[in-house]
């Protein structure tokens, strides 16, 4: 309710306009309205801004540059800059793609060679493909940057650390000498975020400006290891862990609860001819479009909620020393980030879609949702990429079930006893251990076939890396089959455990067998073609998903309400509470910067001439052309 923190109409204001309105609210919001006794940016207050604010900015500053300080930094290291990061008295970012590098982080180029004489490392980008280039926060806020850069000691390479450079003057925030840094232009959306460029020629930082908590350089030059290198790549996996909870569960909640109330609201057409026009919310088309995506918001929600209570006990575990549960995290994260952004940013543009033309306006909110839920599919590890990552993990997995008895997300590899489906009727595959039972054998499957395949191509002379980039699509099926497995086991395992009232376990049950077996009939080639389904057996799961959604459909908007959004941070005609759709459409209308006078003179004038010809020839004075 403080004026401070409601939103402008942010389609009505320019890019530099919105950058500049969310760094006054975010501030606001982090300066003056949360801070608490022990309060910090990354902490759970984080959760209530991103729920609390469309457009905030410092999401890598507090989401990523402050969690590396915390992850690479020593105690001296964390003692001297995570204060000042944390009070926003300096602001950094996570500057680790390149122009020409994102995935490939071997092929960073970004050089940091260490000058022993002075006890200094010497950043440079020694061609244009080394800039950095994306990260957020980065073109005209941050003045720090946690940059990651080969490491050069006497011409040896040590491979990509973290070092804190200085990018801008503390009191002018001009840019320091060698530094040159700026906005990388319009984007898809995030617009109030300035990704930036940095070119950074040879710049010269402390030798203590090496985040020093997995290896040190000594005054000498002496290059000491302390940790598990993979550990340089852990912020990518927290990352991982945490964006899916704000970036693709919320937004999908959001675009939801949108699209629901509008249908609810929209009446088009007719089913009884005889009646009169219906909601388009009882269409079962409609319904078999938006609730599906309902039931992914709180599936994801609950496998995410999994995850990180996973990435928790192992970060506890690593300050003990033991890094033996990051290889099934590096998977799991991996392949639920690109699992769970590819189905959730598809899902927000289904149902913009099933939203008819005001969902194709800026007024509905939808677009907003969808642009900005369409990078979570590129940033913090290209899906593709990822998918083969939570693959690669899966196959040695699956060769060592054939010797071992498997724990952990991947136990059912080495699960060998008979998991063939008996279901008879549309209700036995609504059952939710029905519904694990399938998941975890097509999974089992996709993955064995896809072993099969590369080791059989192995047998016949085909180099390994080369089986592998051929079989990539079957390998990146097997991990989308894998995170299915995943979602659908522990939403299961999460509400049987849940204690609440009978009627909403009912419509939990209903919601996760919903998605359970939208996934199933969205997929029925491979559960037919692994034997886990008969072909009169897809045409049960089919029939148990339909009755689903006339079950669900009385409770749709009760659900969606349920997500407890308010009209601000909607930002939607479409969405508002009290279902005034078209009262509102005319009135942001009416709003829009086009609208502030009722002749556009700057266009006018082309108009002009032609327009007086017209009016002379209608009032007589003027000769008609020969058209
Ligand atoms: C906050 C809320 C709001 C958050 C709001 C968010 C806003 C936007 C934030 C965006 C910020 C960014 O985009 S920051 C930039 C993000 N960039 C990325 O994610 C880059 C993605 N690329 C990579 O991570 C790497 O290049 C890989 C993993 C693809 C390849 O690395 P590599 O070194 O070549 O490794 P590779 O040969 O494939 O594998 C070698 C071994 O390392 C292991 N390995 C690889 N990665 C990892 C890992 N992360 N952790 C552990 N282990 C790993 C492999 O499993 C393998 O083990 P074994 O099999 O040998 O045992
Ligand atoms: C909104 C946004 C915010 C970002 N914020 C940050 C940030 O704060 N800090 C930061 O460092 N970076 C940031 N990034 C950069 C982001 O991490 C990279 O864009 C991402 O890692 C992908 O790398 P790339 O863009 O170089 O694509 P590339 O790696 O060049 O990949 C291009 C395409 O090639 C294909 N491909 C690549 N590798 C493989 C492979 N091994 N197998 C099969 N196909 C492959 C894929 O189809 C991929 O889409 C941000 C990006 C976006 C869009």
């Amino acid at each position: 309710n403080d004026t401070s923190m409601q939103h402008r109409n942010l389609n009505h204001m320019t890019r530099e306009e919105r950058f500049s309105e969310a760094m006054r609210r975010t501030l606001y919001a982090l300066k003056v309205l949360l801070p608490r006794e022990g309060w910090t940016p990354v902490g759970p207050e984080m959760k209530y801004l991103a729920r609390a604010i469309k457009e905030f900015t410092f999401i890598i500053h507090a989401g990523v540059f402050i969690p590396c300080i915390m992850s690479y930094g020593t105690n001296e290291q964390i003692a001297k800059w995570f204060p000042l990061a944390a009070d926003f008295r300096i602001i950094g970012t996570y500057a680790q793609t390149e122009l020409g590098h994102g995935s490939f982080l071997r092929g960073l180029e970004t050089i940091a060679t260490y000058d022993r004489a002075n006890q200094e490392f010497i950043i440079n980008c020694p061609k244009i493909t080394a800039m950095k280039w994306w990260p957020g926060d980065m073109g005209k806020s941050a003045n720090h940057v946690l940059l990651m850069a080969e490491l050069v000691i006497d011409g040896k390479k040590y491979g990509m650390h973290g070092f804190m450079v200085q990018i801008r003057d503390l009191t002018t925030h001009e840019p320091l000498p060698g530094v040159t840094v700026g906005d990388i232009g319009a984007k898809l959306s995030f617009e109030s975020v300035d990704n930036g460029f940095l070119y950074l020629q040879n710049v010269r930082i402390p030798r203590e400006n090496l985040l020093s908590k997995l290896s040190e350089v000594h005054p000498d030059g002496t290059y000491i290891k302390k940790g598990n290198q993979r550990l340089m790549y852990g912020s990518m996996v927290r990352v991982r862990v945490n964006l899916i909870a704000h970036e693709i569960v919320m937004p999908l909640a959001k675009a939801c609860t949108i699209a629901v109330r509008y249908s609810a609201v929209r009446r088009q057409g007719l089913i009884n001819p005889s009646k009169e026009e219906v909601p388009v919310l009882d269409y079962v088309a409609q319904q078999h479009k938006l609730l599906p995506q309902v039931a992914t918001v709180f599936m994801a929600h609950f496998a995410a909620k999994q995850l990180v209570k996973m990435h928790h006990d192992y970060s506890l575990e690593v300050e003990k020393g033991n890094t033996s549960q990051l290889p099934e995290l590096h998977a799991l994260s991996a392949g639920m980030k690109a699992c769970l952004s590819e189905q959730g940013a598809a899902g927000a543009e289904i149902v913009r879609r099933a939203c008819g033309g005001h969902g194709y306006s800026c007024g509905s909110g939808l677009p907003f949702i969808v642009n900005r839920m369409l990078a979570t599919c590129t940033y913090e590890g290209e899906n593709t990429v990822m998918q083969l990552q939570c693959a690669r993990y899966l196959i040695k997995c699956a060769d060592q079930a054939k010797k071992d008895k498997l724990t952990g997300s991947v136990w059912y590899l080495s699960d060998f006893s008979n998991m063939s489906c008996t279901a008879q009727t549309f209700g036995d595959l609504q059952e939710p251990s029905v519904l694990v039972k399938l998941h975890e054998r097509r999974a089992k499957c996709a993955v064995q076939h896809a072993g099969k395949k590369m080791q059989n191509m192995v047998k016949n002379g085909t180099p390994a890396h080369d089986a592998w980039n051929m079989m990539a699509t079957l390998l990146i099926n097997a991990a989308r089959a894998h995170i299915m497995q995943y979602v659908v086991g522990t939403s299961v395992t999460y509400i049987s455990e849940l204690s609440c009232s009978a009627s909403l376990k009912k419509i939990l049950t209903q919601l996760c067998a919903l998605y359970a077996l939208h996934n199933i009939n969205s997929n029925c080639g491979d559960f037919v073609k692994f034997g886990c389904l008969t072909s009169a057996q897809c045409d049960l799961a089919q029939e148990a998903e339909f009755n689903l959604l006339k079950q669900l459909r009385p409770d749709a908007v009760g659900i969606v309400d349920s997500f407890d959004f308010t009209d601000d941070i909607l930002q939607s005609c479409l969405g508002a509470y009290d279902g005034n759709v078209y009262e509102r459409l005319f009135e942001w209308a009416k709003q829009a910067p086009m609208n502030k006078t009722e002749v556009h003179q700057d266009s006018y004038q082309y108009l002009q001439p032609y327009l007086h010809e017209g009016r002379d020839v209608l009032e007589g004075r003027g000769r008609n052309s020969k058209l």
